[in-house]
């Protein structure tokens, strides 16, 4: 007797990583308001899960539990709902197409992580997977940055130097991996909120330009010469809104971190350390501090939104 086909599959899942930026340098805000950046963006080992099944047509459903879930909102400006309606509306071909969503997060929210975009770059892929809606890598990317500025580097992963608002990426020529050691805080920053106050901080800042020593750094693989390069104009607006992480930063670095750096606009902080061997001894050692709400290691650079299983 011929064995059973295998059972359609009633769903697909979809991982998608969190950021740091590497270096972020910060223009002179657009007439659209947003800010013409030039940064590095490095995809970390710290995950939010995004499960997709059909649901009723025309039905968005979206359930979330997890790390920060109470200040993630369930209405339709959650990140991964507005991927799922997106993605219907341009690419459904009329079809009353339907989903339901359940995020499962990792990334603290509002934590300068890009958790929200995982969810968004997540969504689509799932989505896409799921309606059976073929999409070249460059259209959803192009997709994602209706969403948000840092959605396309979801989907793409790895190292990438970001342009325009961040939406524009392309990968970084960068050889090693990188050992990570994250410190969370207390409560989110608003990233409008942070922009705003560099604004105020710098009336005339410099047009953006990606630093050579990053760069540099990236293509030889050393730890050191990363450290030394890390960078971010949003650091000083963090530090002004939430003045306590300068204790984080000088604890990481006391503790023998090569370099330390709020991740994009904060309030997570990032230390790169040497091998696992010293990631775990900080990690620990940044724990008994009490610095922190949180301490994590991850490691970098990651792929980006993938299918699991
Ligand atoms: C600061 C960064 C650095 O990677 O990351 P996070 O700290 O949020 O993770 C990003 O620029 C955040 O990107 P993202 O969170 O996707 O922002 P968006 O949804 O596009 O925009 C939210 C708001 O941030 C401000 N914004 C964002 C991007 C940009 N280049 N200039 C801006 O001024 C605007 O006030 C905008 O209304
Ligand atoms: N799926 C989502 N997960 C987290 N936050 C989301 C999501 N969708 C929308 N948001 C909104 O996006 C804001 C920024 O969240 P997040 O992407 O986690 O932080 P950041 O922009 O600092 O990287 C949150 O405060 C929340 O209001």
């Amino acid at each position: 007797m011929a064995s059973p086909l295998p059972p359609a599959p009633v769903g697909v899942h979809v991982r998608a990583p969190a950021k740091i930026n590497l270096a972020l340098k910060v223009g002179a805000p657009r007439p659209d308001g947003y800010h013409p950046l030039a940064t590095v963006y490095h995809a970390v080992s710290l995950y939010d899960d995004v499960h997709a099944e059909w649901a009723e047509p025309d039905e968005f459903e979206l359930e979330a539990s997890g790390e920060g879930v109470e200040q993630v909102p369930l209405d339709d400006s959650n990140l991964a709902l507005r991927a799922a309606r997106l993605l219907a509306r341009t690419h459904g071909g009329g079809d009353r197409l339907g989903v339901h969503l359940t995020i499962r997060k990792n990334i603290p929210v509002a934590g300068g992580l890009a958790g929200g975009s995982a969810d968004g770059a997540a969504a689509l892929l799932a989505c896409a997977t799921l309606w059976d809606i073929d999409l070249a890598p460059e259209v959803l990317r192009h997709l994602g940055a209706e969403l948000g500025s840092d959605v396309p580097f979801s989907l793409m992963g790895g190292t990438a130097v970001g342009s325009g608002r961040g939406e524009d990426v392309a990968p970084a020529l960068a050889r090693g991996s990188y050992h990570w050691v994250l410190a969370f805080g207390q409560e989110g920053l608003s990233t409008p909120a942070v922009y705003r106050r560099f604004d105020e901080l710098n009336p005339s800042p410099e047009p953006p330009e990606v630093p050579a020593d990053l760069m540099n750094a990236l293509r030889g693989g050393d730890p050191y010469e990363l450290g030394a390069a890390l960078v971010n104009d949003l650091q000083p607006a963090a530090l002004t809104l939430r003045p306590q992480l300068r204790r984080v930063l000088d604890a990481g670095l006391d503790l023998g971190a090569v370099g330390a750096v709020v991740s994009g606009s904060g309030p997570t902080c990032a230390f790169l350390v040497e091998d696992e061997e010293d990631a775990v001894d900080l990690s620990i050692a940044l724990s008994a501090e009490g610095v922190a709400r949180k301490v994590m290691r991850a490691g970098g650079p990651v792929v980006g939104a993938r299918v699991v299983g």
